[in-house]
């Protein structure tokens, strides 16, 4: 079932566009979003939060536009789970979680506290009082306070260390909420998420179940991902082949950077059905060739 869709959404900032008509779903299982540092994976969560208006293009949520349904309805449904900074210092993490939850329900502090693994009596102490760690664990047991359907959660582990990542993401998938996870860390989505969509330049690349794109990538970037982070809790992904940072203005994105670059890439490739995803690439039987 497709919880939000995004319909050929273009988003930007003073009318710059950064996304290009993306279409995606978020369907059960998980659904994770990928890519390096300024792709626009926090620009689209934001307008799957409705904190951003498309330019063009329609946020869905279930059959009716963002514009158009029950803003509070879809606030209590569709929560973010961003970085622990964003937490009040000055607030005991008692008082954060009980402010997410309504009046009747503030004795729920110390169930949801266990919820996500935390000791109850942690609840009078201030953000700085508790490792890191702890600090995501409040940070999504708010989230979690008024019982969404869908968490939103961008880079939920990467501030932290390899083994207490491994824990927070026991933690993510233990819970029966759908998820949108936005990193740049392979090993996170394939824990985490069924289905994955890359996104370079503000495009979707290639989309696909997860564990396909990681075993055979079909599009020469999400190699490049998958061939630079091996392992949970590596550094940011820095691609291979020629390093131009710019992307393309014209034609495919990512030929400038691309190994397997041919004439034929100044055309913009459409995406298209290869083997069980969508990617957009037209070298997409050469690349899963050398996979
Ligand atoms: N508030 C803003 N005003 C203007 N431009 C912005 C703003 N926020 C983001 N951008 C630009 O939009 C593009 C996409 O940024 P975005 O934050 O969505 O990328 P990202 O993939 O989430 O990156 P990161 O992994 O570093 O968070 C970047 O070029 C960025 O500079």
């Amino acid at each position: 079932m497709t919880m939000l869709r995004a319909e050929s959404v273009t988003l930007g900032y003073a009318r710059n566009p950064v996304v290009h008509d993306v279409t995606l779903d978020i369907t059960e299982g998980g659904v994770g979003l990928i890519g390096e540092s300024g792709s626009g994976k926090t620009t689209l969560a934001r307008a799957f939060l409705g904190l951003l208006t498309p330019m063009s293009g329609n946020i869905w949520y279930g059959d009716q536009t963002l514009k158009k349904s029950d803003l509070r309805k879809f606030r209590k449904d569709v929560q973010p789970v961003f970085q622990a900074e964003a937490l009040d210092p000055r607030m005991r993490v008692g008082t954060s979680i009980a402010e997410a939850l309504p009046r009747a329900a503030r004795s729920r502090v110390t169930e949801l506290l266990e919820q996500v693994g935390l000791d109850p009596d942690l609840a009078t102490r201030r953000p700085h009082q508790l490792s890191g760690g702890q600090r995501q664990r409040v940070v999504i047991a708010r989230a979690l306070a008024v019982g969404p359907r869908l968490l939103i959660l961008d880079e939920p582990t990467s501030a932290l260390d390899v083994t207490v990542q491994a824990r927070i993401l026991d933690l993510l998938a233990s819970l029966d909420t759908e998820r949108l996870l936005i990193t740049h860390n392979l090993a996170v989505v394939e824990r985490l998420c069924r289905t994955s969509h890359v996104l370079f330049a503000g495009r979707v690349v290639e989309s696909g179940p997860t564990g396909d794109l990681l075993a055979a990538p079909a599009h020469p970037y999400t190699l490049a991902l998958r061939d630079a982070v091996p392992k949970l809790g590596g550094d940011p992904p820095q691609a291979k082949g020629r390093t131009e940072a710019v992307p393309a203005a014209t034609g495919c994105a990512y030929r400038l950077r691309c190994p397997l670059a041919v004439p034929e890439c100044e055309r913009p490739p459409a995406p298209r059905d290869v083997q069980g995803r969508q990617v957009a690439c037209h070298r997409a039987e050469d690349v899963l060739g050398v996979t």
